[in-house]
């Protein structure tokens, strides 16, 4: 995960310090690009500890099609508080555009279904998309995540926007272009998500996983991460050891059907945790 080191570092030597929507403030570089070979190990990353178990039950919650705060909640996951209403509304998050997308006529679209399909009976094609950004259920930027909600709007407009998948010689690649991007605490979050979901479906589809390539948009470093020695500075101070190779251990009968136990991470062997605050 040195490329991972790299681009903190291409942030603070490169990167302008701009405001932004949360009032911290950030230092960004626009149009970045990581790429992670899969068959190389699990690229989780080893110079802090990352709680994988946040990660999954993410996850399986994106792949239920919930949009509810509370099943994360029940399963000790405490990620989204910050955004949800009271009763764990989030509004029309990833789920929801994942499996039940609306369209004009009332009738939804499971892009996750499709895609398991089209990636099953049409491996060249080159729409094997999955979008999450649909304008019509994007929040007012001046409203409060949780204003929104209450409007009928999702918390948050999606990060993670869009993702293809490619299949050439038997493996299974992802891309996934990330419009914003927290670097310290939400992208280790979402490289190790986006290649689980690749090791998945690889399964589902009868392939063996390719690259996972990981490209950005605005890639920013909170001012509060950068300007904390104990946050980023130690991080960047610290060496990458070797990968952890992550195990499914079962097969289920379909993308839907996985369960946290299904899941076996091995030879995990981080640097302590790093804890930061996160930007609401
Ligand atoms: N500013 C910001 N950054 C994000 O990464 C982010 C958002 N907002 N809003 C929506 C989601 C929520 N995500 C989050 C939220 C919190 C952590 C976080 O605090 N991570 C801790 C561990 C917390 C835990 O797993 O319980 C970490 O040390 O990685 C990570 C991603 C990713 N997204
Ligand atoms: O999966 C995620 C979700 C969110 N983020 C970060 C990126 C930004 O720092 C904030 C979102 O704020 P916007 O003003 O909507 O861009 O959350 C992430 O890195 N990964």
């Amino acid at each position: 995960m040195r490329q991972y080191l790299d681009l903190m570092q291409d942030i603070i030597d490169n990167g302008v310090d701009k405001g932004d929507r949360t009032g911290t403030g950030t230092r960004s570089v626009f149009g970045r690009q990581l790429r992670f070979d899969l068959q190389q190990g699990f690229p989780l990353l080893t110079t802090k500890k990352v709680h994988l178990k946040s990660i999954i039950y993410e996850l399986l919650w994106f792949l239920s099609g919930s949009t509810d705060n509370t099943w994360l909640q029940d399963r000790g996951v405490s990620i989204w508080n910050e955004w949800a209403l009271e009763n764990g509304d989030l509004g029309p998050v990833y789920g929801k555009q994942w499996r039940s997308w609306a369209c004009p006529d009332g009738s939804t679209v499971d892009q996750m279904a499709q895609l398991v399909e089209m990636i099953r009976t049409k491996p060249d094609s080159r729409r094997l998309i999955v979008s999450g950004w649909n304008p019509a259920d994007l929040p007012d930027e001046s409203l409060s995540p949780q204003e929104n909600v209450r409007r009928g709007k999702a918390a948050l407009p999606p990060c993670h926007t869009l993702f293809q998948f490619y299949v050439a010689e038997g493996r299974l690649s992802c891309q996934l272009y990330q419009r914003s991007a927290d670097y310290f605490l939400g992208v280790p979050f979402n490289i190790a998500s986006y290649s689980l979901l690749t090791l998945m479906l690889a399964q589902q589809c009868d392939l063996q996983p390719g690259e996972f390539v990981h490209t950005f948009g605005d890639v920013h470093l909170y001012s509060n991460h950068l300007n904390d020695p104990a946050i980023v500075a130690e991080q960047l101070s610290r060496t990458p050891g070797a990968l952890p190779q992550m195990k499914l251990l079962r097969r289920p009968a379909s993308l839907f059907e996985y369960q946290y136990e299904d899941f076996e991470l091995v030879g995990y062997e981080p640097q302590p945790a790093i804890r930061a605050p996160i930007a609401v």
